[in-house]
Formats: C-alpha cells, sequence, structure tokens
C-alpha cells in the first residue's frame, strides 16, 4: 500500500513539475517575468544609490514603516529604503550593488529568450564575488558601516577567529588568484607579458620623446628616407643609394635602422578562443527543458483504478482430508506398480495440487511417466498431469486437480507487488502458478504470443487479461492497440477506448477491425510501419525500440528529421482461424514478416485461436511464435499442434492453461476478468480527455500504393496553397509538418504532399528523409501557382 502511495505521489508530483515547467515556458510568462526583472532591478539599484546618501535620516525612520507622518528621503520611499537597508546595512554592504545588476541581466536574458546558462555562471561568480568583496571590504568598516554590511563584518571577524587577520587576508588573495586563474585563465607568463610590454611601450615613449628634444632638427631627414633602405644588411657598409656625403649616409642608417625596429613591430593578433559550448546541444536542451516526455499531451491522464476490479472470495482453503486421500491414492497406486516412494510433498495452488514425489533409488522415472492414464484413473480425477521429473529437481510432480479450485480474479494479480514493481516493457500478468505466485511476463520479451484453447476454455478472458494488464500499467502514449475481432463480439468494448489506446487504418470508422480485407489491409499497413521504423532506427544508429525511445526522450534525434517517440503497438487477433480460412496466404505472409522482423521495432502479436490445427497454425507461424499459451484442447494432437507436446488436453478448462516460453512449460491458472470489469475499465478510461484520433497507421492501399498522383488542379485540396506555403518557409516536405501546422490528420497531409510533389513543388519520397523542396521562397511559388492557372 505504502509503495503504491509512493509511486502515485511520484507520478503526481512528476506532473506538478511538468505542470510548473510548461508554465515557465510560456513566451508569455517569460517576457512578463524579464520585464518584470528589468523594471526591478532599476528600482533596486536606484534606492540603493539613494540610500548611500540618505542613509543615516532614513534609517531611524524605517521603524515606523506604515505610519503615514512618517517620511524617507529615498528616492524610492519606504519600500526602496527597506530593501537597501535589509541588502546593504544589514547584508553585503556595498557590494549589495550586484544585486541589481545580476537581477538585471537574468531578465534581459528572460526577455529575449536568450540562454540561461551563461546567467546561472553570472550569478555563482556574482554571488562569490559579492561575498568575497564584503568579506574583504569589512577590514574597512570601522570608516564607514556601509562598506561591508552586517553580514560582511559578522563574516570576517568569525573567519578572523580561525585564521587571524594576516590568515585571513592571505585566503583572501588566494581566492583573488583562484577567481582571476579560472575565470580569466590568467597565469605568471601572461601577467609578465602584459608588464612587458608595458614597460617597452613606456620605455618606447620616453625614447622617442627623448631624442625629439635631442634631434627635433635632424629628424626630418630620417622621416624622409625612401623605403628601399630598409632592406640593406646592417652588417656590410651599406651602398650609399642617395649621393649624399659619407656622414650624412652614416646617419642614415643608424636612423634607417631605427624606424626599422620602431615600426615593424609585430602584431600579434589576441588568441581568438573559439567558442565552446560547455555541453553538447541535446544535453543543454535536456537541462533547458527536461527531458521529451511522450505522456505530456495527455498530461492529466489517470490509469484505471483498483477498484474497478471486482474481488472475488478467493483465498484457497487447504483441505486436508482432500490432501490426505490423495496422497495415500497416489502411494497406494504407485505401490500397485512396485513403485516405492520416499518422500511425498504437496503444494496447494488455486485449482490444482502439485504432489512432488521422490521415489526410491532405483525407481525408473519413465515407470512412472507410462503409467500416467492408471494413476489418473484410480484417483478418478480429470486433469492429471505428470512431470517426470520436475526440470531442475530430482522429484516427480503429479498434478491433481483441487475439488473446489479457487478463482483467480484479475484484482489479485494487477495489485500483486510483483506486478506492481515490474519494470518490463511490456508487462502482462497471466495468472498464478501452482505455487500461488502471480505469473508476470513481459510480451516485449516473448516476442509475440500464440493463444490456442478449445471453445468456451478461456481463450477470450485470457485476452482480456492480457490487454488489462497493459491498460494497467502503460500511458496512452507508451502503447497502441490494433484488434482484429472476426466474431464481432469479443473486443467490441474496447471501442471506448479508441482515441486513447487504439490504432487504425486513415478512412475508417470502426478501430476494431471485424472484416477480412481491412485485416489484409492493416497487416500490410503495419509491415509499412515496420519498415519506416527500421528505417528510423537505422539513422538513430540504434538496435531497437527501447534504445530508440530513450534517445528521442534524451533529446538526441531530431523530429525535424522524421524521429518521433515511438509507441509500442499490440497486433492481437482474436479468432485466427477464421482469418486463414478465409484468406489464406494474404493474411499468412504479412503476419509470418511481421513475427519475424516486428520484434525490434516494437510490433508484437497475440494471435488466438479456438481451432489449433496445422492448417491454421502452419509451420511458419509456429517458428515465429515462441511464446505460447494453451487453454484446454480436446485433443493430445492439438495440445502438440500448440505445445509440440501433450498436455494442454489434461487440463481442466476455466482458464486452466499451460504457457511455454522455450523450453518449460508453466500451468498456471489464468486470471478472470469479466466483461462488466472490462467494461468499467473502458468506460473509466474513455470518460478522460483523449487524443484527437486514433492512433493513425500508415495508408495502404493495395498494389497501387504511391503511384497515384493527383494532377488535376481543380482537385486539389482546399489547403493547397497554405501548404505550398508552409512547405516552402520551411523548406522542408514533410507531411508531420503539415499536420502540426495545419492541424491536420494523417491522411490529408499525406494526399497534401502528394499533390505538392504533382505540383512540382517538392521531390518524390525518399524513405524516412523529408521530400526535397523544389521551389526556393514564396516568390517563386507565387509565380509557379499563377503560371498553372493561366
Ligand atoms: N480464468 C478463468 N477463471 C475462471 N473462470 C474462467 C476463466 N476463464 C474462463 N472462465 C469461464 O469460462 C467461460 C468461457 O470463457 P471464454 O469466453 O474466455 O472462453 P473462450 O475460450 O473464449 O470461448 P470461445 O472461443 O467460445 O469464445 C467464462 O465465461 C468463465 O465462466
Amino acid at each position: 500500500m505504502a509503495k503504491k502511495a509512493k509511486t502515485t505521489n511520484k507520478t503526481t508530483d512528476k506532473q506538478r513539475f511538468q505542470k510548473i515547467k510548461s508554465f515557465f515556458g510560456n513566451r508569455q510568462t517569460q517576457t512578463i517575468l524579464g520585464a518584470f526583472l528589468v523594471l526591478f532591478s532599476i528600482f533596486l539599484l536606484s534606492s540603493f544609490i539613494s540610500y548611500l546618501f540618505n542613509w543615516q535620516q532614513d534609517q531611524s525612520q524605517l521603524d515606523s514603516f506604515t505610519d503615514k507622518k512618517v517620511t524617507v528621503n529615498n528616492l524610492l520611499g519606504k519600500i526602496g529604503a527597506s530593501l537597501s537597508h535589509l541588502s546593504i546595512y544589514k547584508g553585503f554592504g556595498i557590494a549589495a550593488m550586484y544585486i541589481p545588476i545580476l537581477l538585471f541581466f537574468t531578465g534581459i536574458s528572460i526577455f529575449l529568450k536568450g540562454t540561461l546558462i551563461k546567467v546561472r555562471k553570472f550569478w555563482g561568480w556574482g554571488l562569490l564575488g559579492m561575498v568575497w568583496i564584503s568579506i574583504s571590504l569589512a577590514f574597512f568598516a570601522n570608516k564607514n558601516a556601509l562598506l561591508a554590511g552586517v553580514v560582511g563584518f559578522e563574516l570576517n571577524s568569525y573567519l578572523q577567529q580561525f585564521l587571524g587577520k594576516t590568515g585571513l587576508i592571505l585566503s583572501l588573495l588566494f581566492l583573488l588568484i583562484t577567481y582571476l586563474v579560472i575565470r580569466f585563465k590568467l597565469t605568471p607568463e601572461m601577467v609578465h607579458s602584459a608588464v612587458k610590454s608595458n614597460k617597452t611601450a613606456l620605455e618606447d615613449n620616453e625614447i622617442n620623446n627623448d631624442k625629439k628634444e635631442e634631434h627635433s632638427e635632424e629628424i626630418i631627414p630620417v622621416i624622409s628616407v625612401p623605403q628601399p633602405t630598409v632592406d640593406i644588411p646592417l652588417t656590410k657598409k651599406p651602398t650609399p643609394i642617395f649621393e649624399k656625403p659619407d656622414n650624412e649616409l652614416d646617419f642614415k642608417i643608424i636612423n634607417s635602422e631605427e624606424p626599422k625596429e620602431e615600426n615593424i613591430t609585430i602584431d600579434v593578433d589576441n588568441i581568438v578562443e573559439e567558442n565552446q559550448v560547455d555541453e553538447n546541444l541535446s544535453d543543454q536542451l535536456v537541462k533547458d527543458f527536461g527531458e521529451f516526455d511522450p505522456t505530456l499531451e495527455l498530461g492529466n491522464y489517470k490509469f484505471p483504478t483498483l477498484n474497478l476490479l471486482r474481488d472475488y472470495n478467493e483465498s484457497i482453503s487447504v483441505d486436508q482430508e482432500e490432501l490426505e486421500a490423495n496422497k495415500n491414492r497416489i502411494v497406494e497406486t504407485l505401490n500397485n506398480y512396485n513403485i516405492g516412494i520416499d518422500r511425498i510433498k504437496a503444494t496447494v495452488g488455486p485449482t490444482v495440487t502439485l504432489y512432488e514425489i521422490v521415489p526410491e533409488a532405483g525407481v525408473r522415472i519413465s515407470k512412472i511417466k507410462n503409467l500416467e492414464d492408471d494413476i489418473a484413473l484410480s484417483l478418478s480425477a480429470m486433469g492429471i498431469r505428470i512431470i517426470a521429473p520436475i526440470p531442475g529437481k530430482g522429484t516427480i510432480g503429479i498434478e491433481v486437480p483441487n475439488k473446489k479450485p479457487t478463482m483467480v480474479s484479475m484484482k489479485s494479480v494487477i495489485s500483486s507487488i510483483k506486478f506492481q514493481n515490474s519494470e518490463m516493457e511490456l508487462p502482462i500478468a497471466l495468472g498464478k502458478t501452482i505455487s500461488n505466485e502471480t505469473f508476470v511476463v513481459d510480451l516485449a520479451k516473448m516476442p509475440h504470443l500464440l493463444m490456442a484453447g478449445a471453445t468456451g476454455q478461456g481463450k477470450s478472458v485470457g485476452l482480456n487479461a492480457v490487454l488489462t494488464s497493459l491498460l494497467y500499467k502503460k500511458h496512452p502514449a507508451e502503447v497502441k492497440f490494433v484488434l482484429v475481432d472476426p466474431k464481432k463480439v469479443e473486443l467490441t468494448l474496447f471501442n471506448k477506448i479508441e482515441r486513447h489506446y487504439l490504432a487504425k487504418l486513415p478512412d475508417t470508422d470502426e478501430a476494431i477491425i471485424t472484416d477480412t480485407t481491412k485485416v489484409i489491409n492493416t497487416l500490410n499497413s503495419l509491415c509499412i510501419e515496420m519498415d519506416a521504423r527500421y528505417d528510423l532506427l537505422k539513422s538513430a544508429m540504434v538496435r531497437n525500440i527501447k534504445e530508440y525511445n530513450v534517445k528521442f526522450k534524451a533529446r538526441k534525434l531530431n523530429p525535424e528529421n522524421g524521429h518521433k517517440f515511438l509507441p509500442y503497438i499490440v497486433l492481437v487477433i482474436d479468432e485466427f482461424a477464421d482469418l486463414i480460412m478465409t484468406a489464406g496466404k494474404e493474411v499468412e505472409t504479412p503476419i509470418a514478416r511481421l513475427a519475424q522482423l516486428a520484434r525490434a521495432i516494437g510490433i508484437h502479436l497475440i494471435v488466438a485461436t479456438q481451432r489449433p490445427s496445422v492448417n491454421v497454425i502452419t509451420g511458419i507461424i509456429k517458428a515465429n511464435f515462441p511464446a505460447r499459451a494453451a487453454f484446454r484442447v480436446t485433443s493430445k494432437i492439438d495440445s502438440r499442434t500448440i505445445l509440440d507436446t501433450s498436455g494442454a488436453d489434461q487440463l481442466i478448462g476455466k482458464g486452466d492453461m499451460l504457457f511455454s516460453a522455450g523450453n518449460d512449460l508453466i500451468r498456471l491458472q489464468c486470471a478472470f476478468v469479466d466483461t462488466p470489469e472490462v467494461e468499467k475499465i473502458t468506460d473509466f478510461i474513455g470518460s478522460q480527455r483523449a487524443y484527437p484520433d486514433a492512433h493513425m497507421l500508415p495508408e495502404y492501399s493495395g498494389e497501387e500504393i504511391g503511384t497515384s498522383l493527383d494532377i488535376d488542379i481543380s482537385e486539389r485540396d482546399a489547403l493547397f496553397r497554405d501548404a505550398a506555403l508552409v512547405i516552402v518557409h520551411a523548406q522542408q516536405g514533410s507531411a508531420s509538418l503539415l499536420q502540426r501546422k495545419l492541424k491536420l490528420g494523417y491522411n490529408r497531409a499525406g494526399r497534401l504532399i502528394d499533390q505538392l510533389e504533382a505540383a512540382g513543388i517538392v521531390g518524390p519520397f525518399e524513405g524516412s528523409k523529408a521530400r526535397q523542396v523544389l521551389v526556393a521562397d514564396e516568390a517563386a511559388l507565387n509565380f509557379l501557382l499563377n503560371n498553372e492557372e493561366n
């Protein structure tokens, strides 16, 4: 209970956090907040400055804050004076001036939608600087109380107790150096070169000045020395260029060298460090906006509550008499066949009790297995199953049905800790094992499930249990169902959650598919979806949907490139036999293809049938459905068809089932969920805010897909021109862009893209990439469309 409450608390906390985040992410909020901060900072700064001149007079007035007669001199009135008093006198002294400055830059940043990362740094350094200054100025606090403020003064004297005055000064100095080194990357070399260049500049200035004084008259010829003299080697005696007396030439060389050194200085460009970001874009996006949350669109969605499910009186009662009688009969029967028993142990489950037998040494196990029917006869009960030996144990199991079976309610399995705490992708609480443990499996790992059983043995209840489990654990954004129900009655209730959880083909009214041709289209559409998802996985360089979604949530995949959060798709086919009989290969081929390939991209199949014959469950289907659930069937052959072994014919019906996910067979009592319970759950979900439509699967229209282009101008969509503008402005030809900008359905956006292709505005389909836009700008578009009309 406590854990549950904790989980609910966590979800509400998360939702609250999301709400706050979206409130502050809103541009209007940002503009108001930004403007407020800027103006408030001006208010503060003005009041601070005014306080510096009026603090002595104002201080004594602040006690009578509400008294009308008392006035203050501060430019910003009593509030200004109080805030200044608090920040400067009682706070950090004149270093408090940092506060309005920091607020000002924060406000500007929010107002202009700049990044807040720089501001954060600014605040960090600013606050440190403020404390540093106020502690440092506290050494002079006796000169003026405003220099350090109470905080600076107290901190200073507190620290002095530990470090002494000199120690504190040295520490402050160390902090200053650290600050300069970290903030401005200052090194001794830099200081040295700066001092040197300053010195040289000074000396040069002095020399120049001296020379000016010494040679104030001779300087004129120097200036007039022509440029070629510069190239004369200094060591050699220079060749006279001008026919002038020697002494003049000497003079010239000296002078020609000097300007060379003076004028030809090397200009070292400042080393401009390339701008670098502290963190990569996706981390920054995650920091600014948080991880992408697919559930945000239905942020207020509430998961169905446990009280929608019914309580059945289901505590297992151990009937000692029955146990004793069964034990005696087992021992007796085995003794009749000369099989001695060492020990016997009973585990009472909801429908059957497992008697674990340790036979005497030397008894062959196959002997017991062969006596299965005889033992069953002498126990005069149907549904005896002998497990010889129990895998992993050296014992032999005999499962004997209880006289009074206990129902396993859906509520008991859904509320189990095992299910509630499961971290699985698609957890399914199928029922309870023979030792009364809740059995939870991950559909994503199976990855497809085949369910079979004779009519009336609990298949439909089993399907409902699977769907209910997922509804209790997965948000509508995370999983979508494609429901195929040729019997037209079993899954109808799920119609109510169409816009939350169902996926359907575009242009269809009913999400639950009942007729065969639609099934074929849907299966093929799922194949298209599968291929598209593979393309997305490939371009995201991940191996499966889980990694893909993690990457997408971490904002490492750009939605502009067609990436989107991928919900799991669970295809449920009730009565598969009907389909195979009517459509044969047409359904078998896409189902086999999906079953073979769809596991990595999050499409999982659950196929149920009452006729487990080999022409329904063909080799191809079987090979791709390693997870199988068998309810009671009528013959051993049927059992072999489903499970590759007998056993399902020995079940007792009413949800008694065998589950195999590879090698081991597990006997389970399927959880029972009644139609009224399913109705309550679907009503609960259906009454909440939903998506505008069911999840749209890609369009599949038989053979001619993708070849028909609407060439006829008169048949163009009314939004054709708007769509063209959107595409040309964004320079990106994607249907999802149109869906978003023009608020269109998938179908209409797809048709518009086709029409734009026919008009030569976008290029042809290029897989998962957006189509190329062939028109450069609005002017070119207008020209093209006007030309068309003419
Ligand atoms: N897990 C269960 N626990 C208890 N009773 C069950 C369970 N599953 C089924 N039953 C009983 O068996 C009846 C038939 O179940 P269900 O409708 O699921 O059969 P089915 O195999 O789907 O039959 P069909 O193929 O004819 O639709 C239920 O009405 C219920 O009384």
